[in-house]
């Protein structure tokens, strides 16, 4: 297994005591450390979410310290990058306790990892520390009729067990607490290693931990038996729904339902929040008070035009990021954080697993793909979360070069859909084939395999409000200070562009392939500059200029391919070298100017023919 190492290493600690989250994938420890330290992580409703270390502050009762958050595991060999920085934070850092989090509606594979770290004591002595549980879900648990005995449990592990509902703070102070204590009584009696002994009486080893994969099954089960009662129930109507929804029918129609909603939410809702409220706004009150303001320092020439001019910042600056992109990326990510928490994206990977295998990756790479929907940056970080790096890149390529990101649909409604909404369809449509050509060539030219991996499908949730206001709330706020900055910084970069002449040089320069090859007039060029900084910036100068449907069209089919924006190809490289990350973006770069022109010069030859 190929594993990328991200060096655990955390420098020394603060305050008084280190602890380190551990667990299986998807069990709550980004939601506890969120709680816990106030420090914002992302979590959400699939394995997978967290794919590095984070560590951050936590206080309670004039205590302080050091909390780590890690990718889950499923066990302390790991199988992907993402599981690799766990495993190594384990075995490398020194912390005063390990907290595991265990998901009490998955007791048994929680389980089988809870006795690998405690075996840990039994392989490294010098490196025993005390552990922690934290039962959390209970309030899933409830529903799904699970009652878990939690003394019981507490007896079986030799280990304080605190029962949790993280995403309501229930326990967690005791959590914190329980934590102390064990990690101060550790301190105390560090001469005398950690007590086992009452534990395994029923291992034959009164000093060991079960040491072997089936004899941690065996004490799994009968630890199952002894401390979980089930209540034979009618299913909720929320897990009636999640298993219908990985059923061909109704799972497939559930899925375009879910997926024209979305839509609907995006599209319909993003139009109508841009023409009632934004456009308005900026045009009629915010771009004129700043032309009312500059106008009285200066009335005309360079710095004129460069604030208020055709291409100014006070002006596009304003109205392009604020009134054309925002709506989109904002409901965007109302309905990516809603899908992401109910625990269904994993369920869509179920149902488009067939397809996505005939591109030669797995169904439960639709999480990272719709991610890049959003934004290629967290799309690509997230394939940490897959085993082989074949896979990795191949996503992170299908991602890069035809996912349009929510700015780009914005761009792209702000362009296309005005005019025709088959036009937008027809770029989509394209993505979607390019994504699946992309795949099945790369699937045959990058060596090695794709591993088959099995999708965990986590329970449908009602997503937590808290928690999503929360994450909508961050995400914006990320987009805002990312993206609106670039922006800005692209308008006024095409200001000074237009306004010293030197576009007109450049455009002569380009001439041959932008008028010749591509048919856009000699000011897209200022498209295909901008578009070094941002994607959405290639499309949104085509707006200034009066193009017939064709040359729409082409610009938009430039973009859509278009070289990845500047921070996407920093991670590019960051994750999978200088050389692969080049590869790329040039790769994009041509595919769209090639794609770009063939669609242009047949389009125009159909149209003098017909
Ligand atoms: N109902 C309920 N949901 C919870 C609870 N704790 C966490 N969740 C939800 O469970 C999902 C997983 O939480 P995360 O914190 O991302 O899990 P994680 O263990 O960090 O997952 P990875 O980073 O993938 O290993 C999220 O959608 C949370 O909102 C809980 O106690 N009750
Ligand atoms: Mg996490």
């Amino acid at each position: 297994m190929e594993c990328h190492q991200e060096q655990a290493f955390l420098g020394p600690k603060s305050g008084d005591f280190r602890f380190l989250l551990m667990g299986n994938p998807n069990v709550g420890k980004s939601v506890v450390f969120s709680k816990l330290t106030g420090v914002e992580v992302d979590s959400a409703n699939y394995s997978g979410t967290t794919v590095s270390f984070t560590s951050g502050k936590w206080q309670y009762r004039g205590r302080n310290g050091d909390l780590i958050d890690v990718p889950g595991t499923y066990s302390l060999s790991a199988t992907s990058p993402a599981e690799q920085v766990a495993v190594d934070m384990v075995h490398n850092e020194a912390v005063d306790a390990i907290i595991v989090v265990l998901d009490a509606t998955n007791l048994e594979r929680n389980l089988f990892f809870a006795l690998q770290i405690q075996h840990l004591s039994t392989v490294s002595p010098d490196k025993v520390v005390p552990v922690i549980y934290a039962l959390n879900m209970i309030d899933v648990a409830e529903r799904q009729g699970i009652s878990i005995d939690v003394d019981q449990l507490s007896q079986r592990l030799n280990a304080p067990v605190i029962p949790t509902v993280a995403v309501r703070n229930v326990g967690l102070l005791q959590l914190m607490e329980a934590a102390i204590k064990a990690a101060d009584t550790f301190l105390q009696n560090q001469e005398t290693s950690i007590d086992t002994e009452a534990v395994d009486s029923d291992t034959g080893d009164a000093n060991q931990w079960p040491d072997t994969d089936d004899e941690r099954w065996q004490w799994v089960g009968r630890t199952i038996q002894e401390v979980q009662q089930v209540e034979h129930r009618h299913p909720t109507w929320l897990e009636r729904l999640g298993d219908a929804s990985m059923k061909p029918f109704p799972g497939i129609p559930l899925a375009l339902l879910v997926l024209t909603i979305a839509l609907g939410i995006v599209v319909g809702g993003g139009k109508g929040l841009r023409s009632a409220i934004l456009l308005p706004l900026v045009n009629g009150v915010i771009v004129p008070f700043f032309v009312r303001i500059v106008s009285i320092f200066v009335t005309e020439g360079v710095i004129y035009n460069v604030l208020v001019g055709e291409y100014g910042i006070l002006v596009k600056g304003i109205e392009w990021p604020f009134a054309l992109i925002f709506p989109y990326v904002f409901l965007f990510y109302i309905v990516l954080s809603f899908m992401e928490d109910s625990g269904y994206l994993p369920r869509l990977g179920v149902m488009v697993d067939g397809v996505m295998r005939k591109a030669g990756i797995q169904g439960g790479n639709i999480v990272p793909m719709i991610m890049g929907y959003g934004c290629a940056i967290p799309a690509i970080l997230g394939t940490r979360a897959a085993t082989s790096r074949k896979e990795r890149i191949m996503v992170a390529t299908m991602v890069t070069l035809a996912v349009p990101c929510s700015a780009q649909t914005g761009a792209f409604i702000a362009l296309l859909g005005d005019h025709s909404v088959f036009m937008l369809i027809g770029i989509y449509l394209i993505s979607f084939a390019a994504i699946f050509l992309t795949g099945v060539i790369l699937d045959r030219v990058i060596p090695g395999k794709s591993d088959p991996m099995l999708l965990e499908i986590p329970n449908l949730l009602m997503p937590d409000r808290q928690t999503l206001v929360k994450k909508i709330k961050i995400r914006t706020k990320h987009f805002m200070m990312e993206a609106e900055v670039p922006m800005m910084m692209g308008v006024g970069l095409a200001a000074l562009l237009v306004e010293t002449g030197a576009l007109v040089h450049v455009g002569e320069v380009l001439s041959p392939l932008v008028e010749g090859w591509l048919g856009l007039p000699k000011e897209a060029t200022l498209g295909l500059i901008l578009g070094i900084i941002r994607r959405e910036l290639a499309v949104l100068p085509l707006l200034e200029m009066d193009l017939n449907y064709i040359q729409m069209f082409t610009g938009s089919l430039v973009a859509l391919f278009y070289m990845p924006c500047l921070a996407v190809l920093g991670v590019l490289i960051k994750e999978f070298g200088v050389k692969i990350g080049a590869i790329i973006g040039v790769g994009t770069t041509v595919a769209a100017l090639v794609l770009g022109g063939l669609f242009y010069q047949a389009a125009t030859l159909v149209s003098t023919v017909l």
